[in-house]
């Protein structure tokens, strides 16, 4: 979808509305959606967005979606959106979109949606990760709520004698017509979070005098459906600010009339849409004071959100270049999974790989982007191996010692979930007699269907259990893993994967023919690989 920026699009500064943006964002996705599928498709779940750089009046937004997974009967579309400046030719993200729809048929029935083949590396990538995100989609308000739970906020004490927050409640009612709803009467997802912002942008307006911009939505979920002629309730407030930012939290329900009687009211959905302030010529927000017990909850709960979104930022925005470990902490647990699998999935799903060297059972290749070298070792398919026999030993990090003649120990510092855990290992150092320890994130990943690889993925985290201490000598990796295939049933490939730090980079050439010579760094590193990799072989 191409859009020129028209003056019923924007606001007073003459910047697009982030309601009409969402709306686009829903049909363009939908439009993708429903041609994979053959049916219409409605609109379950948005995940978080946010918006990297506004849209003005006269510029051209691109919105460019597609099915990057389909399950059983929901599937993933991405929406890139991206604006160009007709004047400048300049072009910048917007935003990253990643909506799950599910088709229904004439009788509102679930459909099982057709298998989705990808072809390209770059559609293998989004295939693989679309699976990652399902994961944190569904336990996602389970997860948050928790979270929200653990989370301390000190109260000042005269929060208990301030004035309520009244002037920020907004409810608004809105009929649903034909034009909000598909052909088959459903309303537009896009258009309910269109009034949701709408709503939203009140609200905030109300408590900086000005008009904020809206800079992100947490991930929507829509619980059920609304139709023509459906009212849609909508009431949000304000929950709580920061320095130059606020959060809003939207309420949506809707009813009808049946038989000259108010219907029930049914919940829709919920939002939380964070504000900044900066190009509202409005310097620094008042301060925001809750009115005692609900306010002061929903005061809690934002400051609990907005530092998991502060973490999520962190996590996928973090560059190659920067430090190679990250703080564990509870918040930012869900999205560091999360990173350290789809890390993994990219490296895996490049397809430029350069064949550095071979023999009869390895192959190594290089790849080097932005200064930046990563490193595959691939063992050539082993008909004797079951795939799934090798993933039960790669994933557990115990069994390493047994396989790999370099790791010394290994001790579980944390168990974040069935398939995640922090542990502790200690190598051998080529190099020194000081040994290395490392304190890895291992999230280990069974195939979702039969064209998924097994996946194994370590990270360097931090962890106040485990300090760095004077017998070791503490190493970092950014993104390694095991990423194990079956190939038609019988034959299995394991190929490790390394993105190393520019420190490594002249240590791996393109000669293995030379393992044995021990006084060359480049061969110490091959010949450790193709040695772990020969053991474990054996192992088998
Ligand atoms: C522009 C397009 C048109 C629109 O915008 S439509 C307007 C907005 N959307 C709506 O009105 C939909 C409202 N929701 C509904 O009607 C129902 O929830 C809906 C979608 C029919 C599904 O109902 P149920 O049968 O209860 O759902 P279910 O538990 O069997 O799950 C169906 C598939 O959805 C998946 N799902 C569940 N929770 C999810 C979540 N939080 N995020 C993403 N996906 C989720 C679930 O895994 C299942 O998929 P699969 O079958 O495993 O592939």
């Amino acid at each position: 979808m191409n859009q020129v920026i028209q003056s019923s699009h924007v606001n007073q500064y003459n910047i697009l509305d982030g309601g009409q943006l969402l709306k686009w964002v829903d049909t363009c996705a939908c439009l993708s959606a429903e041609r994979l599928a053959g049916y219409p498709c409605v609109t379950v779940s948005v995940d978080d967005l946010h918006f990297e750089n506004e849209v003005k009046l006269g510029q051209v937004l691109n919105l460019k979606a597609q099915v990057n997974r389909a399950f059983t009967t929901s599937m993933e579309v991405g929406v890139k959106v991206s604006f160009e400046s007709l004047t400048t030719q300049e072009i910048k993200p917007v935003c990253d979109a990643f909506i799950t729809f599910v088709a229904l048929d004439n009788n509102g029935k679930k459909v099982k949606l057709p298998p989705f083949l990808c072809q390209k590396p770059d559609e293998k990538t989004c295939f693989a990760l679309a699976n990652e995100r399902r994961k944190v989609r569904i336990t996602h308000a389970n997860t948050v709520k928790q979270l929200i739970a653990d989370y301390e906020i000190n109260f000042k004490k005269d929060y208990f004698l301030i004035k309520n927050e009244s002037t920020q409640l907004v409810e608004s009612v809105e009929l649903v017509l034909p034009p909000h709803a598909n052909h088959h009467g459903n309303t537009f997802g896009g258009q309910v979070m269109a009034w949701m912002e709408n709503v939203a942008s009140i609200s905030a307006g109300r408590l900086c005098h000005g008009l904020a911009t809206l800079r992100s939505v947490d991930m929507v979920y829509f619980r059920g459906p609304s139709t023509v002629g459906d009212r849609i309730v909508l009431t949000s407030i304000v929950n709580n600010s920061f320095e130059t930012s606020l959060e809003v939290g939207v309420r949506v329900e809707a009813y009808r009339y049946e038989n000259g009687k108010i219907g029930e009211r049914r919940h829709i959905n919920s939002a939380f849409l964070s504000y900044d302030i900066t190009s509202s010529g409005v310097k620094q927000l008042p301060p925001f004071l809750p009115e005692p017990k609900d306010g002061m909850r929903r005061q809690k709960e934002a400051a609990a959100r907005r530092k998991i979104r502060l973490d999520r930022r962190y996590i996928l925005s973090l560059q190659r270049n920067d430090r190679l470990s990250v703080a564990w902490s509870r918040t930012n647990a869900m999205y560091l999974c999360y990173g350290n699998i789809t890390a993994l999935s990219r490296i895996a799903g490049k397809s430029d790989w350069t064949v550095a060297a071979s023999t009869t059972s390895v192959t190594l290749c290089t790849r080097e982007q932005d200064g930046v070298l990563s490193f595959c070792v691939t063992l050539k398919p082993q008909t004797e191996l079951c795939a799934s026999d090798v993933f039960d030993v790669l994933k557990n990090p115990f069994k390493r010692v047994e396989w790999d003649p370099l790791t010394l120990s290994c001790d579980e510092v944390k168990r974040i979930g069935d398939e995640d855990g922090i542990y502790h290992t200690v190598m051998k150092s080529q190099t020194s007699e000081v040994p290395n320890d490392f304190v890895l994130l291992v999230s280990d990943r069974r195939p979702a269907t039969d064209s998924d690889p097994y996946k194994v993925a370590f990270r360097s985290v931090t962890h106040d259990r485990v300090p760095q201490t004077t017998g070791f000598s503490r190493t970092e990796v950014a993104c390694a893993g095991f990423v194990i295939r079956q190939d038609c049933g019988t034959c299995t490939e394991i190929s490790y994967y390394n993105e190393t730090n520019p420190k490594l980079v002249s240590y791996v050439t393109c000669d293995l023919a030379g393992l044995g010579n021990t006084e060359n760094q480049n061969l110490i590193f091959c010949s450790k690989i193709s040695t772990t990799c020969g053991i474990f072989l054996t192992l088998f």
